[in-house]
Formats: C-alpha cells, structure tokens, sequence
C-alpha cells in the first residue's frame, strides 16, 4: 500500500510562481481542514498550483478528472470479482481519505449531482466517507485535504455546482496573472528570453479582450507557453503563433484574421 502511495508523492519542487497570497491562504484552510475551491478560467494555472502545494506540505496527491459519465462508484470505490473472489477497491477519493493524501477534483461541475454530494460528509465536521456498498465508514485521515477546481466561465444554470455544495469550501480566485507575472512564468517553462515571452504576452492580453466578443475563452497561459516552446525549438514566431495560439481556439475566420493580425503587429 505504501507502493501506491508513494506513485502520488509529488517529488520534485513543481515551479509554481505565486500570484498573490494564495499560498499563505491554502497553507491556513489545509490547517483548519476547510476545503478549497479553486475558480478560474482553463490553463491559468491551477493544477499547477495544487502540485505546488502537495509538495510544500509534503503530502501525495490524488487528481481526479471530473466528467459527466462518472459515477459515485468511480470515485468512493467497488467490489472487483478476481481470481480469489470479491474484493473491495478504494477509488481514488476513498483512496486519498483512508490514507491522508490531497485529493484534487478538477472540473467537478462536470460529474452529476448524484455524483457530486457524495463529498459532502467529506467537507463537514465528520470528516467521513460512507462506503455504502462495502458497509463501512470511512473516517478521514488527519492529513486528507479535499481541493475542487471550477470554471466559471463554463457555467450554465443546467450546470452548476449547487449551493450546499459550494459553501461547503473556502475560494480561491484565479485568473491570468499580470503582465510581469506571465512574462516570468513563459520565460521560465518555454525556455524563451523575457523579450519574446513579453510579445507572447502582450498577444494574448489583446486576445482577451475578444472574450465574450466572438471568444469563449482568452488566450491562456498554457497556449502562450506551447507557443513559446515552439518558438525555443527555431519555429518562426509567427508559425508559432499560428498554430499554439490562434488555429485551437477559433475556427471563425474573422476571428482568425484578427487574432492573426495581434500577431502581426508583435512579430
Ligand atoms: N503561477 C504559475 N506559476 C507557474 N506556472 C504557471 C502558473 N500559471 C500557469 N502556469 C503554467 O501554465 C500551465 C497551465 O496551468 P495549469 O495546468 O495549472 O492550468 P489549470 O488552471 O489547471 O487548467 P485546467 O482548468 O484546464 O486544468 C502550467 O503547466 C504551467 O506551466
């Protein structure tokens, strides 16, 4: 079992550059067992920052990614029949409960409600998760944490998390970081000088005001970074561009040519 836990350790420091006091803010709500709530747009650096954390606090961390054919099996666990019978097996909330890691849901307005709530018992005072199916119930351990990732952006009323669930956890807001903060952060994880990752940054910043003007989404951090790790391998700019930046996120010509012409005036 340690085996299993040990593949969750996060070894290696995870360069996360902090955007404002978020770090201090999850270091006080893993003390006080509240659970968190990440919000923010796609590729802004959430799941970067929870890695960051399990490895300050130096706890394993389980990620779940949430969609709508999950089941509350999939993730508190089932009987498996094999060779020597029925066997019970964790799934990965239950998992991260029994033996104190961090369990990040990421996009856990995708799961259905009936999937949803069964963090509840989870996020209050007991501290437990009713296996149902195997009679037992699980009391957490000391060091689980439970951290849930959220879009905002991606909402609609026939999606959401509902309210019971919501207030349950403490918020941290994400969003793209400003502009000397990105510039740090391309520069780092593409490889590129501040010089091109500051024109990167500046497209992208153009970008975003297109939100909700033709664009679902802006231009985010992890687009700039493909397009910067691109350019560190001798693609031209412009070719770079074209394909990390503007070719994903529009098939709307007009949208094309103008994402297309942000570029032009920085390349
Ligand atoms: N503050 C930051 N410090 C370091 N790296 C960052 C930061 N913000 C974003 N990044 C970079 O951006 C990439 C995308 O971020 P991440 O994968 O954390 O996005 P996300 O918000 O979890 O997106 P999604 O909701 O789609 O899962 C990361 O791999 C990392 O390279």
């Amino acid at each position: 079992m340690t085996d299993m836990l040990d593949q969750y350790r996060v070894a290696e420091e995870p360069y996360y550059r902090p955007v404002a006091d978020e770090v201090a803010l999850y270091e006080a709500a893993y003390a006080a067992k509240m659970p968190v709530m990440l919000k923010g747009p796609t590729g802004c650096g959430k799941t970067r920052f929870v890695e960051h954390m399990a490895w300050r606090l130096g706890k394993p961390l389980v990620t779940v990614a949430c969609n709508e054919d999950m089941t509350a099996s999939d993730i508190v666990g089932r009987f498996l029949l094999d060779a020597e019978g029925t066997r019970w097996q964790d799934g990965p909330l239950a998992f991260a409960a029994r033996h104190g890691a961090i369990c990040y849901l990421d996009e856990i307005v995708e799961a259905r409600q009936d999937t949803t709530v069964v963090i509840h018992p989870l996020t209050d005072n007991r501290r437990a998760l009713p296996l149902e199916k195997k009679g037992e119930i699980l009391r957490a351990h000391e060091d689980f944490h439970l951290v849930i990732s959220y879009n905002p952006g991606y909402q609609s009323l026939m999606k959401d998390l509902k309210q019971s669930t919501k207030q349950r956890f403490g918020a941290l807001d994400f969003s793209y970081p400003e502009h000397a903060t990105e510039v740090e952060i391309v520069t780092h994880e593409a490889g590129i000088d501040a010089t091109e990752a500051g024109k990167l940054v500046s497209i992208a910043e153009r970008a975003r005001n297109l939100k909700g003007h033709g664009l679902d989404e802006g231009i985010s951090t992890r687009m700039l970074i493909h397009a910067g790790s691109l350019m560190a391998r001798g693609i031209e700019a412009p070719a770079a561009c074209r394909m990390a930046l503007v070719r994903p996120i529009t098939d709307d010509p007009d949208m094309r040519d103008a994402l297309d012409a942000a570029v032009a005036t920085y390349f």
